[in-house]
């Protein structure tokens, strides 16, 4: 079934042909400190030492190979959906793809700067949202002016004063799925080259929901590159015309949108039979080093 470089189907007739991503071989591990190694007595510690030879295991770090062997191209119009169960890589792929994880193995090319826009995207919790909308389009490259001009915008987009003015209130007052949809209505003011979209659909409620599926539609007629994370298949159905399936981080399949889809609902057991679960407690500190 795997297939990372041709189309399961046929190409779908809109298929652009200028390459804006260029994934060649890459492998992504992340290195896990504190996985109980050192747990017990100082003796037991000396022990191990003396017993093991000095794998990363013996000296408390693990490596988790979470994307592996990965190759794709995107082009300049596509919409992508990336899919597979939890933990299969999807978000470590985007994260290398936006340049914030180093490879292991590999290269990636871009075309222009990708934004990732992830559910935890970084906007302070101690400022309004109000100062974060400005800070975030700064930050995203737009001009005073510019942010000054879109604000308004920004904030009906979010729907956040639907229900009082609340964008004059600091973020940590918010629910999670408020500063997600604000954390996207930001991202999305501004034309991307290359935009990683992580799950930031599944957090608003429905018409919200239809508001960011027709806005990366636009993103996308404006000659970008969406990459879509979801466990959605109706959200990915809607928004991506090509899909790629991760299962433990390898590229299970890359193809039309339907001809994956019903590869990954047999596998899964139905359709959107993957909605995320909570996220596990949280894991030792991991520090991704490029370096074996
Ligand atoms: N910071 C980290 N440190 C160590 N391992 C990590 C870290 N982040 C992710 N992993 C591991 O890498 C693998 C891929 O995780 P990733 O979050 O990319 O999967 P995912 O497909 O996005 O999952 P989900 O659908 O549950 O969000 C998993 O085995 C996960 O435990």
């Amino acid at each position: 079934m795997a297939d990372l470089t041709g189309r399961t189907g046929e190409r779908v007739p809109t298929v652009p042909t200028v390459p804006t991503v260029v994934v060649d071989g890459i492998d992504v591990v992340y290195r896990v400190g504190g996985t109980g190694a050192g747990r017990g007595s100082a003796t037991a510690a000396l022990h191990r030492m003396l017993r093991r030879p000095k794998t990363g295991k013996a000296s408390g770090v693990r490596r988790v190979h979470a994307v592996r062997d990965v190759s794709f191209v995107a082009h300049r119009g596509e919409a992508i959906g990336l899919i597979g169960t939890n933990g299969s890589g999807k978000s470590t792929l985007l994260k290398a793809v936006a340049g914030l994880l180093p490879v292991e193995r590999g290269r990636i090319y871009t075309d222009g700067r990708p934004s990732l826009l992830g559910v935890n995207a970084a906007l302070m919790n101690d400022l309004t949202g109000e100062r974060n909308v400005h800070l975030g389009g700064l930050a995203m490259g737009m001009s005073r002016a510019q942010v000054k001009e879109g604000y308004q915008e920004i904030v009906d987009f979010s729907g956040i004063n639907e229900k009082g003015d609340f964008i004059t209130l600091p973020m940590r007052t918010y629910s999670s799925g408020m500063a997600a949809r604000l954390r996207f209505s930001i991202a999305a003011a501004k034309d991307h080259d290359v935009l990683l979209v992580d799950e930031a659909l599944a957090t608003g409620d429905r018409s919200f929901q239809k508001r960011s599926e027709r806005r990366i539609r636009e993103l996308r007629e404006r000659a970008g590159t969406v990459f879509l994370v979801s466990h959605s298949n109706k959200s990915i159905r809607d928004t991506c015309e090509r899909v790629l399936w991760l299962e433990h981080g390898e590229l299970r399949m890359d193809g039309p949108t339907e001809d994956v889809l019903k590869e990954y609902e047999r596998f899964t057991g139905g359709p959107d039979r993957t909605a995320p679960r909570p996220k596990p407690a949280p894991r030792p500190k991991a520090a991704p080093t490029a370096s074996p």
